[in-house]
């Protein structure tokens, strides 16, 4: 092994290593040095001032955004030259702010769809439902509390549920790490809660990043919290340490 390679699998313990990681858009950093580290099994949060840099770094994490400089790697797989598809491949899924939910299909097809032999909308017109599938779909449905939604055309949920679902169409492709970009924005309280269940309930045997405002959610999900600044990791630990932070509470939490 030469000595890249061995460097390159220097921290195989955890599932996400993120190591010196940095964009520069026209020579300003939106995310500058970052190095932090995921376990298996973690809910990691993220939270920070706006502009703090906290969507880049799920950009640069699901390849939609190319790093300038550094290095994540995934199970031991660098990830930083992979495509969206390939990180996506890898076992990485991603939900953004607003739900990319097909409307006019109901909650079964929107989970069918999904489903990895599915191939997207085309490749599913050819598909067959085996009870594999639905078996599957069924179990996820029952996950995201839509178990008795399953013929409801997906326009007609709830915001909440909305985004259950689209939880559950990335689910449904089992990755082993998944990032939810503000998943609460927008619930009722008692979505939330429902919502901190499913997060724990699905931490078997995966990870979850969130980025997040809500600080009781916070409190309810994170098993660490990094606290970003200007690009940087301003504090890192559980939410009881970064709380008590001077320097969190300066440029965050007292606002
Ligand atoms: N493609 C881009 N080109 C130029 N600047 C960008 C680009 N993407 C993000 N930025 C800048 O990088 C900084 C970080 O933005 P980012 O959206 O990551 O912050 P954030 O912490 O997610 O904020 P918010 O909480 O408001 O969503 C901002 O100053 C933003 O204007």
């Amino acid at each position: 092994m030469n000595a890249q390679s061995t460097q390159e699998y220097t921290n195989n313990d955890y599932l996400l290593s993120v190591e010196h990681l940095t964009v520069s858009f026209d020579g300003f950093k939106a995310v500058n040095d970052l190095t932090f580290y995921v376990d298996t099994g973690e809910i990691r949060v993220i939270i920070g001032p706006n502009g703090a840099g906290k969507t880049t770094v799920l950009d640069l994490l699901c390849g939609k955004t190319r790093a300038t400089e550094g290095s994540v790697k995934f199970k031991g797989r660098e990830l930083t030259h992979m495509r969206e598809d390939q990180i996506v491949h890898a076992g990485v899924g991603r939900k953004f702010q607003n739900p990319s939910i097909y409307e006019d299909l109901t909650v079964f097809e929107n989970l069918e769809i999904s489903y990895p032999r599915g191939h997207g909308v085309f490749g599913s017109l050819f598909f067959q439902r085996g009870a594999e599938v639905i078996d599957r779909v069924r179990e996820v449905a029952e996950m995201i509390f839509l178990a008795d939604h399953l013929d409801q055309k997906a326009a007609t949920l709830s915001h909440g549920q909305k985004q259950w679902l689209e939880i559950g169409m990335l689910l449904i492709q089992e990755p082993e790490l998944l990032m939810l970009d503000e998943p609460v924005a927008g619930m009722s309280v008692a979505e939330r809660r429902k919502t901190a269940e499913l997060l724990h309930t699905i931490t078997e045997g995966r990870s979850v990043i969130v980025i997040e405002h809500d600080m009781g959610f916070v409190e309810d999900i994170a098993h660490k919290v990094t606290v970003l600044h200007q690009g940087k990791i301003l504090a890192e630990g559980s939410m009881e340490k970064v709380k008590s932070d001077p320097a969190v509470i300066d440029v965050y939490l007292g606002h």
